[in-house]
């Protein structure tokens, strides 16, 4: 068998249109655009280049891109203060602290200093809970974009097993609730798993979410199961000094036994960022009395 490839930057495309066909009616009801605070600290390349196409996808779907970069030194008050002003600020309906923070800043700290209503990360602890006990939550980007791949590739997720490598706050943890929501059966895998292959061999629905390049084999895979990788891992690449990316499944091997399986790059990432300016777009409407836009 060889996988369907589940396109997720054309679907994160398709997602960005609608959502940007929503944004008239609301700069009409409410006289202002959504807008999308991200904010910078220091020049790390992969998050400048990150924070760069946030702003591009931001302009392209009509919403307001509010961009603030820190020096490396700045501390941890100074960017309390900062997201103190957003929180504060009317025109500002998310807020993204993008991650890594500098090792003198308490990232936790920072967190939990973000309106919940406006931390379109869904990161904040009160988003957590709320997501966790099934109340109206704002939920992380990758996780729910995974989530949006695969109802798209199998429709009704019901019943089916889905194992999720990870046990991240960001991505391993809220998959496995957003997979309980969808009535899965959800085991969630970590490093310290017995067996992982063997856990893995179970899977009708496997997210592979552990950070460590290629390290899930095609032999893991049960014959026609779909594949999720979430894994963004630079690696050198066939000519020196040059570097690739790569996921978290060994992506020919999979690819030759699963029904279905994101690549990297071109999978997961994109619907990270469509589901940035999603949740952007939702705080908007919750925040101005409005009902959630349908259909997204
Ligand atoms: N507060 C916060 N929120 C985040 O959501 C967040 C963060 N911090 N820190 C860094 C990670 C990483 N991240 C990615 C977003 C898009 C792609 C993406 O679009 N990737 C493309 C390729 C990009 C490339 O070529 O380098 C793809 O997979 O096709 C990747 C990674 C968001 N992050």
């Amino acid at each position: 068998m060889t996988a369907r490839i589940i396109d997720g930057k054309a679907f994160a495309a398709g997602l960005r249109a609608r959502l940007a066909a929503r944004v008239p009616s609301f700069v009409e009801k409410t006289g202002r655009a959504p807008g999308l605070a991200v904010v910078l600290v220091g020049e790390d390349p992969a998050s400048q280049v990150y924070v760069r196409s946030k702003h591009k996808a931001t302009v392209e779907a009509g919403m307001q891109s509010f961009e603030h970069r820190l020096p490396a030194e700045t501390s941890q008050q100074a960017l309390l203060d900062l997201v103190a002003a957003l929180n504060a600020d009317d025109s500002v309906d998310g807020i993204l602290v993008q991650l890594p923070l500098p090792p003198h800043i308490d990232d936790k700290a920072v967190l939990a200093a973000i309106d919940p209503a406006k931390d379109v990360d869904g990161f904040h602890v009160v988003n957590a809970g709320r997501l966790a006990v099934g109340e109206e939550a704002l939920v992380p980007c990758t996780p729910l974009g995974s989530l949006m791949l695969l109802q798209d590739a199998l429709g009704d997720l019901s019943g089916l097993h889905a194992v999720v490598i990870g046990r991240s706050n960001i991505v391993g943890k809220p998959m496995a609730q957003l997979l309980l929501q969808q009535s899965c059966t959800v085991t969630i895998a970590h490093s310290r798993t017995k067996d992982l292959p063997g856990i893995v061999r179970l899977a009708d629905i496997v997210v592979a979410a552990v950070g460590r390049a290629e390290m899930v084999r095609g032999d893991w895979i049960k014959p026609g199961a779909t594949v999720i990788d979430v894994g963004i891992n630079r690696v050198p690449g066939a000519e020196p000094g040059k570097t690739k990316l790569v996921g978290d499944c060994a992506y020919d091997e999979c690819a030759a036994v699963a029904g279905a399986i994101t690549p990297v790059p071109g999978g997961v990432g994109p619907m990270t960022i469509a589901c940035l300016l999603r949740n952007t777009l939702v705080a908007a409407h919750r925040r101005a009395g409005l009902s959630d836009p349908e259909g997204l």
